[in-house]
């Protein structure tokens, strides 16, 4: 269990690539399980969720190769039972359930359990996925799916209390390929990592068409072919380097991002005071930090707009700028865990069901602080860059199933940080 330890006070100055996408590339990755000839997946980040996904389609039988950014999975043979050691540690090996069934007819996956952002539930991927026929049996915590006669296209919404479900409706759109006939998902979540994924289905052979929309359709094919494809850049964390910039910067570049998919981000990071400016092409960001900065107010919603896995680094961010911001989480509404900590190195946060109401301050003071989850680890590292002193991570590894190597950016950037190996 590493930690890291930051040196607070000092600023970030020039350029870093940013990853490829994490929530973009585990998908990806489950969808090699759908054809038995070669993928070759690149930009793949070095983190430890892509790292357990590989396990995963390992233990399930395939061939994988990993070198540096580059996965080359073959599923010629795979069986149909995920194991549990394996799936307990990240939700969403759940997003293997979809290629499993359509190409087994059969997969037996453990349900995931709660997480500390909030609660979990499977409910709408089970929705589709018995809307395509799969008959569906829970015992010993494990869900087995069946459809020994393959999957039949269908019309569904997935639609839930919180809106669109993004792995939901990865998963669902992963079964429907193979499934017989045309399927149409209402209520589709529009993620630009939803549409990555289809690009990489489309080009095995699927038939898809609407993704990156709230309605997606799907003509089942009766199979799919191995292909080459690149994982979109990383929005969450070219946000999470903007955020570092507007807290800490001197001129800080980020290439290999996407202007798009970073617009609400942006929009956030500019209202507060920062200038934020794109190459002609889209593909890099120059953030200057700002003078007279204000506080902005955020609610977290499905894509295009304010991503909830941007929420905690914009807390953090917020602390120190001046004036009252009042973010609010839609999605997931008990992801304030980030809040504590920020509060114990001077933040001025009040949390009202769903909540957070931050009153600027002009300093943050380093503390001993512990990581709850990937984006309050981020939101941590940010504060201790801001913080007077030397604040001390514990907890390391939340950090690490998302940012790859953000260590070594950091240092490149001239952050004052160490990772010490506990
Ligand atoms: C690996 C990955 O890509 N993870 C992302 C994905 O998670 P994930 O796909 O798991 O999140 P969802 O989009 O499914 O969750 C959105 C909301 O729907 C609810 N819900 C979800 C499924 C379901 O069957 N029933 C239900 O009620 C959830 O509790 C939540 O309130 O999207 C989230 C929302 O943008 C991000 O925070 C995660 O980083
Ligand atoms: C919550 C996240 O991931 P996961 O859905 O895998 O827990 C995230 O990437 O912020």
């Amino acid at each position: 269990m590493d930690k890291l330890v930051v040196h607070g006070g000092s600023t970030i100055k020039g350029a870093i690539n940013i990853s490829g996408s994490k929530n973009a590339s585990l998908p990806i990755l489950a969808a090699a399980i759908l054809t038995g000839e070669d993928c070759i997946i690149r930009r793949v980040p070095d983190v430890s969720d892509t790292n357990y996904m590989i396990q995963i389609l390992s233990a399930l039988g395939a061939d994988v190769e990993r070198s540096s950014g580059t996965v080359r999975i073959t599923c010629a043979d795979i069986c149909d039972e995920a194991p549990y050691e394996l799936v307990r540690r990240m939700r969403a090996s759940i997003c293997v359930m979809g290629p499993l069934l359509a190409r087994k007819g059969r997969a037996v996956v453990s349900l995931p359990g709660g997480c500390v952002i909030g609660d979990r539930p499977v409910d709408l991927h089970l929705k589709g996925m018995e809307a395509l026929g799969a008959k569906i049996e829970f015992e010993g915590g494990n869900i087995t799916l069946t459809a020994p006669n393959g999957l039949r296209g269908a019309e569904m919404d997935l639609r839930g209390e919180n809106g669109p479900t993004v792995l939901g409706t990865d998963n669902v759109m992963m079964a429907a390929t193979l499934a017989e006939g045309i399927t149409v998902i209402e209520s589709a979540a529009a993620e630009p990592e939803v549409l990555d994924l289809a690009n990489f289905l489309n080009a095995m052979g699927a038939k898809i068409t609407g993704a990156g929309t709230r309605r997606i359709v799907i003509e089942g094919v009766k199979e799919l072919k191995g292909v080459e494809h690149t994982v979109i850049p990383d929005r969450i964390e070219a946000g999470t380097f903007m955020a570092a910039a507007a807290l800490v910067g001197e001129g800080v570049t980020l290439n290999r991002v996407n202007r798009e998919h970073l617009k609400a981000i942006t929009a956030a990071i500019v209202k507060s005071g920062h200038s934020v400016e794109f190459n002609e092409a889209g593909d890099s960001c120059h953030i200057i930090r700002g003078e007279n900065l204000q506080g902005v107010d955020l609610n977290t919603a499905p894509y295009p707009g304010y991503p909830t896995d941007m929420q905690a680094q914009m807390t953090a961010l917020l602390t120190t700028t001046p004036g009252i911001s009042v973010i609010k989480d839609s999605i997931f509404p008990q992801r304030f865990m980030h809040c504590a900590e920020l509060k114990r190195m001077g933040a001025d946060i009040k949390l009202d069901h769903g909540t957070a109401i931050v009153r600027g301050v002009s300093q943050l003071s380093a503390a001993p602080v512990m990581a709850s989850d990937l984006r309050a680890s981020a939101a941590l590292v940010l504060a201790g860059l801001k913080a007077r002193g030397t604040t001390e991570i514990s907890r390391l590894y939340h950090i690490d199933r998302g940012y790859e190597h953000i260590d070594e950016k950091l240092l490149m950037l001239g952050a004052k940080v160490e990772r010490i190996p506990v």
